[in-house]
C-alpha cells in the first residue's frame, strides 16, 4: 500500500509503519505538513477511523489529524485514508498522554473524543480522556475559542466527565443524554463505529460540547 502526501512517510505500511513518524518534529508547524493554512481539528482515540475519514471527506476546508494508540486498529484508518485519497487528513500513532509534545499552544481548534475507553476502576481515573488531567493538557493546545466534543454511551463516564469539566473550570456549551433524539445536536451527526454498535443495541448516546471558560 502506498502512502501519499505525507512528509517522512514510508512507502509500505505494516503494523509498525505510520503516516507521521516523530510527530514532535511538527509541533507548531502542522500547517506546513498540510501545505496550507486551515483550522486544525483532531480526534483522540480514533480507532479504525470511520468518523474522521467521513468528516474529512465532508469538510475539505479543514485540516484533520487522527490520533490512536494502537497500530493494530490505526492500520485500518490508514487503509481508509488511502482509499478515499484525503489530502486534509493525517494520522499519528501515539498515546495522548504526550499530546502537548506534539501540538503548540493554541494550535488546535477542535478536539473530538468518541466512545473513549471508560477505565472503570477508580485508580485508573486519570487515564480517562475527559479527566481533569487530560482537560489541562487540552487547555495547553486549544485555540482560545476552541472546543472539545465528547460522545459516549457510558453513563458513568459521562457523569464523571461533567464533574471533571466543572472541576477544571470548563464551560458547557451543549449537553444531551439522547443525541439521536435531539434534533438540534444530532443535525449533521456522523456515527462512529462504536456509536453504530451501541445504538443498535438500544443504548442512548450522550454528547457534550465544552470550551474553556
Ligand atoms: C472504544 S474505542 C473507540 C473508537 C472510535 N473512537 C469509535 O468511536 O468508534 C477507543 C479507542 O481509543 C484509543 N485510545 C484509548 N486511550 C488512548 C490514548 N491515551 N491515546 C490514544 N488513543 C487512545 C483506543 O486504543 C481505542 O482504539
Amino acid at each position: 500500500m502506498r502512502l501519499k502526501n505525507v512528509p517522512g512517510a514510508r512507502e509500505t505500511i505494516d503494523a509498525s509503519a505510520f503516516t507521521i513518524p516523530e510527530p514532535e518534529v511538527w509541533k507548531g508547524r502542522w500547517q506546513e505538513v498540510f501545505g496550507r493554512q486551515a483550522p486544525l481539528h483532531i480526534e483522540i482515540g480514533m480507532g479504525k477511523g470511520q468518523f474522521l475519514t467521513a468528516l474529512a471527506a465532508e469538510h475539505p476546508d479543514i485540516n484533520y489529524i487522527g490520533i490512536e494508540k494502537f497500530s493494530s486498529v490505526l492500520v485500518r484508518a490508514v487503509q481508509k485514508q488511502n482509499e478515499l485519497e484525503l489530502p486534509n487528513l493525517r494520522l499519528i500513532r501515539m498515546d495522548a498522554d504526550s499530546i502537548t509534545d506534539v501540538f503548540a499552544s493554541g494550535e488546535v481548534d477542535r478536539i473530538y473524543l468518541n466512545f473513549s475507553d471508560p477505565w472503570p476502576k477508580e485508580r485508573h481515573a486519570k487515564r480517562r480522556l475527559t479527566s481533569v488531567e487530560f482537560l489541562r493538557r487540552y487547555e495547553n493546545i486549544l485555540a482560545k475559542d476552541g472546543h472539545v466534543e465528547f460522545k459516549t454511551d457510558n453513563q458513568p463516564l459521562f457523569e464523571f466527565s461533567l464533574e471533571a469539566a466543572e472541576e477544571a473550570g470548563w464551560k458547557l456549551l451543549a449537553v444531551t443524554r439522547d443525541l439521536h433524539h435531539d434534533t438540534a445536536l444530532n443535525k449533521g451527526n456522523i456515527m462512529t463505529e462504536y456509536e453504530e454498535r451501541f445504538s443498535a443495541q438500544g443504548n442512548p448516546i450522550c454528547k457534550m460540547i465544552l470550551c474553556q471558560a
